[in-house]
């Protein structure tokens, strides 16, 4: 498997405080779904930052499809990935949601006469092409994400970084850009990698593997299954497990059949004498 992303020996500290990350490494597999989680100032977002060569570290490397990321390099590496932030609200640009996406293919210097389409097929796969003319601040939040996304799409990156992408969002707006992430990857396969920030487990047993990062320390990197089995643990850290997951244990479910949610832990309990 190539790895999207290597970081290795990562040492690094905002000048205004100690080390964040310390002899920090961690993968990043092609066409993988990762969730990173961790508490409030865990270094999420940092890490995010670092990656997207944001912040200037003086130790240890970090690689995107192989590739070095120094100053020489930053320009090539930023163009393999795409960036979706927390708040809606500040990541647009354009009068309408057409112009918004157009916005960056702009900056590449896209001809115009390509434009139109690239547009339009990037709002087709977060389901938004109807809006193309609505103003950005007459969407819902969950839309506007979804416009945000395919702002990125656009651009046709390797890697999209989604940090707090729906923390924001009401429940319908977070199952909208959850779905639309699983078409995605359904649709991209290997060619498109994610990286989901969030403080939300129900998300992150979407990822294929989660990440917990602790005070800038990875604690566990593991498939979501395995993760979840460690309650106690992650209560530690602040984390939670997921609703179905904390039912099927409090209900005695065996771990290997632990469900990740309710309809499948209801389907479970009614054919089964627990
Ligand atoms: N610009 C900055 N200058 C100095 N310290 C910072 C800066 N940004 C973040 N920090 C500190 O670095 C640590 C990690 O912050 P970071 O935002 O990466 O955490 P996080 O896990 O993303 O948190 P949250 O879940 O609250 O977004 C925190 O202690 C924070 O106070």
């Amino acid at each position: 498997m190539t790895n999207a992303i290597t970081i290795k020996n990562l040492t690094y500290s905002y000048p205004e405080s100690g080390d964040l990350f310390k002899d920090f490494s961690m993968k990043v597999e092609e066409g993988e779904w990762l969730a990173i989680v961790g508490h409030n100032g865990s270094g999420k977002s940092t890490l995010a930052k670092l990656i997207l060569g944001l912040l200037d570290f003086k130790e240890g490397d970090i690689h995107v499809f192989g590739t070095k990321l120094t100053e020489k390099t930053l320009t090539e590496v930023r163009s393999q990935i795409g960036m979706v932030f927390q708040n809606p609200d500040n990541q647009f640009v354009g009068a309408t949601v057409a112009d918004d996406v157009a916005f960056g293919l702009e900056n590449r210097q896209m001809p115009s006469i390509e434009m139109p389409a690239r547009i339009e097929q990037a709002l087709k796969q977060v389901g938004m092409e109807d809006f193309a003319d609505r103003e950005p601040h007459t969407l819902s939040g969950g839309q506007k994400q979804r416009v945000a996304l395919a702002s990125v799409l656009a651009l046709q990156p390797k890697v999209i970084i989604l940090d707090e992408a729906t923390a924001m969002l009401d429940p319908e707006g977070k199952q909208a850009v959850m779905s639309t992430l699983r078409e995605l990857k359904e649709k991209h396969g290997s060619g498109l990698t994610l990286i989901m920030v969030t403080h939300d487990m129900e998300e992150a047993q979407e990822a294929d593997r989660v990440a917990v990062i602790d005070d800038g320390e990875l604690l566990y990197d593991e498939e979501p299954n395995a993760l979840f089995q460690r309650g106690a643990e992650l209560k530690k850290l602040g984390l939670a497990q997921p609703f179905a997951v904390e039912m099927s244990q409090a209900l005695g479910v065996p771990a290997e059949e632990t469900k990740n949610n309710i309809v499948e832990l209801v389907n479970w309990l009614s054919q089964s004498k627990v």
